[in-house]
């Protein structure tokens, strides 16, 4: 009787034993992978996988701001439901050709954008960068409630650069959007936004070509010292996929590091989410991304004609020519700088990145 008793004492803490170990080995393969073997868990408190990053100092300076993301999300994702989200985020990068794709996709009749009726800020709502933390879900998903049946998305060209966007997107939509991103050579891209910023000016004090080396001047003299302040040097951002701005926008060479923004945005998405896309090769040959689109976004295929009718149209355009817009040694610079960045976006995507011709 005592022997029967103890053999199965001994039994039962052997399986007791490898119950634990299989635990153990479970939730090891759970936190080991990136996101597609780690669920992002409901939070009770601060999740493990919240940002922050080494410089989010500038983000969290504000001890409270960090809680306050948190409880945030959780009192969204207890009213929300992965169904409500838009199906498409074109997320940039800022002067990419965003805003002529949303028009275009838009003119589909399954798909309905939103803030059309803006031109040149169409569908921009920056929800998952900056108003997050101030707008409820409900108030953002409003926004697209009235196109039931229709395949519904959004252009916001602050999300790419976001430190962020990546992680609230994933956390309240799951892996459901499409996620779009047109890559722009990005010192074009730089100039293009400079252009920009002077033709918006009410009061034009100088000539588009003083404006824009004024602007490229400060962004790297800008660049130089926040690299400083860090105590970094450019090539180590290389290794640091974690390194981000809180505001990106005030340097636009730090927007035009696209390596670091995507590798952000893939510890949250399955690569299959995205459609990654060249400016120029979209320009080149727009109906043809256009309906890779379509086809992602499961709509109906459109014939050539209307595909060709809606891509004959360019927005957000501006004339100028970028010949002389900066001095030749910022430009040298900026070539340099982005050189290692775009090697290691050419790296990642497996070719076609380099734009060195
Ligand atoms: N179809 C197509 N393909 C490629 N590029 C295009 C297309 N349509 C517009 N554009 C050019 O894109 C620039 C504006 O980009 P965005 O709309 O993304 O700008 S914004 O960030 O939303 O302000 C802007 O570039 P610049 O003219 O150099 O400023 C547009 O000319």
């Amino acid at each position: 009787m005592y022997y029967h008793f103890r053999n199965r004492t001994i039994i039962l803490f052997v399986l007791l034993v490898l119950l634990v170990l299989l635990c153990i080995y479970l939730e090891l393969i759970y936190y080991s992978g990136n996101y597609t073997s780690k669920i992002i868990p409901l939070y009770g408190n601060c999740p493990a996988d919240i940002p922050p990053y080494p410089n989010y100092r500038y983000f969290y300076k504000n001890a409270d701001n960090r809680e306050k993301e948190c409880n945030h999300i959780q009192l969204q994702r207890s009213s929300t439901t992965e169904r409500e989200c838009p199906d498409l985020f074109i997320i940039g990068a800022r002067k990419g050709g965003t805003t002529s794709l949303y028009q275009y996709i838009s003119q589909h009749r399954g798909f309905m954008g939103q803030g059309l009726d803006k031109n040149a800020s169409a569908g921009e709502i920056h929800y998952f960068s900056f108003t997050f933390l101030e707008r409820s879900w409900k108030d953002y998903i409003d926004k697209f409630s009235a196109q039931r049946g229709k395949k519904t998305g959004e252009s916001s060209v602050s999300y790419l650069t976001s430190c962020m966007a990546p992680y609230r997107l994933r956390a309240l939509c799951g892996t459901k959007p499409i996620i779009v991103v047109l890559l722009r050579e990005p010192v074009g891209r730089m100039l293009s936004t400079y252009v920009m910023r002077y033709h918006i000016q009410a009061n034009k004090k100088e000539s588009l070509a003083e404006y824009v080396n004024e602007g490229v001047k400060r962004d790297i003299s800008r660049w130089k010292y926040l690299l400083e302040e860090e105590k970094i040097l450019a090539s180590q951002l290389l290794n640091q996929s974690s390194f981000c701005l809180f505001k990106p926008a005030r340097s636009q060479i730090y927007e035009g590091l696209y390596s670091l923004h995507l590798n952000r945005w893939f510890k949250y998405f399955p690569r299959e989410n995205f459609l990654i896309w060249r400016s120029d090769e979209f320009k080149d040959n727009t109906s043809y991304f256009l309906s890779e689109l379509i086809a992602k976004l499961g709509l109906q295929e459109m014939n050539e004609d209307e595909l060709n009718k809606i891509t004959s149209v360019y927005y957000n355009s501006i004339e100028y020519n970028s010949t002389g817009l900066a001095r030749r040694e910022d430009m040298e610079y900026l070539k340099e700088l982005y050189t290692p960045f775009n090697q290691q976006l050419t790296d990642m995507m497996a070719g076609g990145y380099s734009w060195q011709n």
